[in-house]
């Protein structure tokens, strides 16, 4: 008989309809509501880059069937099925309804993978604390990759898309050596440094070797995104690094944002929205690499880092 294998397909999520911002940002905040003012700003985001569908869900839902075609696919002649299930950390289906419906369906051995190849306890920590909290309540046997940020994959198709866009300035008139790469991610709190979180070397790395690979002669990695709290986030800003590059001359800009797979709202709005319009003050050219969002590469590469934990795993016939 067939032994069904399940994928918890982890994200972050994104609201169902603006008038879901309020319930999914209190989600965000631990359960205190915004201010009204607050509620605002983020709605305002939103509408700016929404068109009907928002961006996240859709990408989100391509990736998580595409990645079950690929594994389905890429399992050799093993008598497995992949079944993928989504968990969300913001949004329904929420990481529990993933794991629940895993269980409801039977399924008793399953892998947990986050739409992120960073770990921070802060980010992919907490996403699989939640599922394995559940998984062990449902009785179903789950193990977990935790990040996959130096696959030789995606090295590879993260330094194609710098490199196009590097053809692209190139043609317009751009020296190779004077285009400045930002690589960036989402920032984090500060206290994250005191901690011996992974998540700052493992951005160096991959932004090193992406760099090496595409042969990028002036690049520099900068923070993105940062919360709106008290305490202090890790930077600097790309806004504030934008303004420091205008100072040095820099007149080509390519934004890299690895720390994100898909397209959403810190790539469509706070990149090619507000970084871009600042970058137009500056009189500077700023354009961003291409996102991954269910490139067959990306695809491949969450398939065959499932498929190294699901070898772990002792697989037990039904
Ligand atoms: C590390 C990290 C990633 C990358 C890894 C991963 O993907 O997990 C990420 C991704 C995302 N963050 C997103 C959206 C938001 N994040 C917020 C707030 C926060 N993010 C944080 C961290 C991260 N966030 C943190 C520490 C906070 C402070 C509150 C808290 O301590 O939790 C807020 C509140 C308002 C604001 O501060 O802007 C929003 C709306 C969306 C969805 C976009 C869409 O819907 O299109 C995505 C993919
Ligand atoms: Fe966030």
């Amino acid at each position: 008989m067939t032994t069904k294998i399940g994928v918890l397909v982890m994200s972050y999520g994104t609201p169902e309809s603006l008038d879901n911002v309020e319930a999914y940002y209190t989600h965000i905040r631990r359960g205190n509501a915004p201010s009204a003012e607050q509620l605002k700003e983020l709605k305002d985001r939103y509408e700016a880059i929404v068109g009907g569908v928002f961006p996240l869900r859709e990408n989100t839902d391509r990736q998580v069937e595409a990645l079950e075609a690929k594994l389905n696919e890429d399992k050799g002649g093993r008598d497995l099925e992949f079944v993928c299930y989504q968990g969300l950390k913001h949004a329904r289906p929420f990481i529990e309804d993933g794991v629940e419906a895993m269980a409801k369906a039977g399924i008793t051995q399953a892998v947990g993978i986050v739409l992120a190849p960073h770990y921070s306890v802060m980010s992919v920590g907490t996403y699989i604390k939640r599922a394995q909290a559940k998984a062990e309540e449902c009785g179903v046997n789950m193990s977990f990759v935790e990040s996959y940020h130096m696959h030789p994959e995606l090295i590879d198709v993260l330094s194609r898309r710098v490199t196009a866009k590097m053809d692209q300035y190139v043609e317009a008139g751009a020296a190779r050596d004077e285009i400045r790469v930002l690589f960036s991610a989402h920032s984090l709190p500060e206290r994250i440094l005191a901690m011996g979180d992974p998540y700052v070397d493992q951005l160096m790395e991959t932004s090193k070797a992406i760099a090496d690979k595409a042969g990028v002669a002036s690049w520099q990695f900068t923070w993105q995104s940062a919360g709106r709290t008290a305490e202090p986030w890790l930077g600097p800003d790309i806004l504030d690094t934008l303004r420091d590059l205008s100072k040095e001359q820099v007149e080509y800009v390519l934004s890299a944002p690895i720390g994100f797979v898909s397209d959403h709202l810190e790539v469509l709005y706070d990149l090619d929205i507000e970084a871009t319009a600042i970058a137009a003050e500056l009189d500077m050219r700023f354009t961003r690499t291409e996102s991954l969002n269910s490139d067959p590469a990306y695809m491949s590469v969450l398939s065959d880092v499932v498929l190294s934990q699901v070898n772990q795993m002792k697989v037990t016939q039904p």
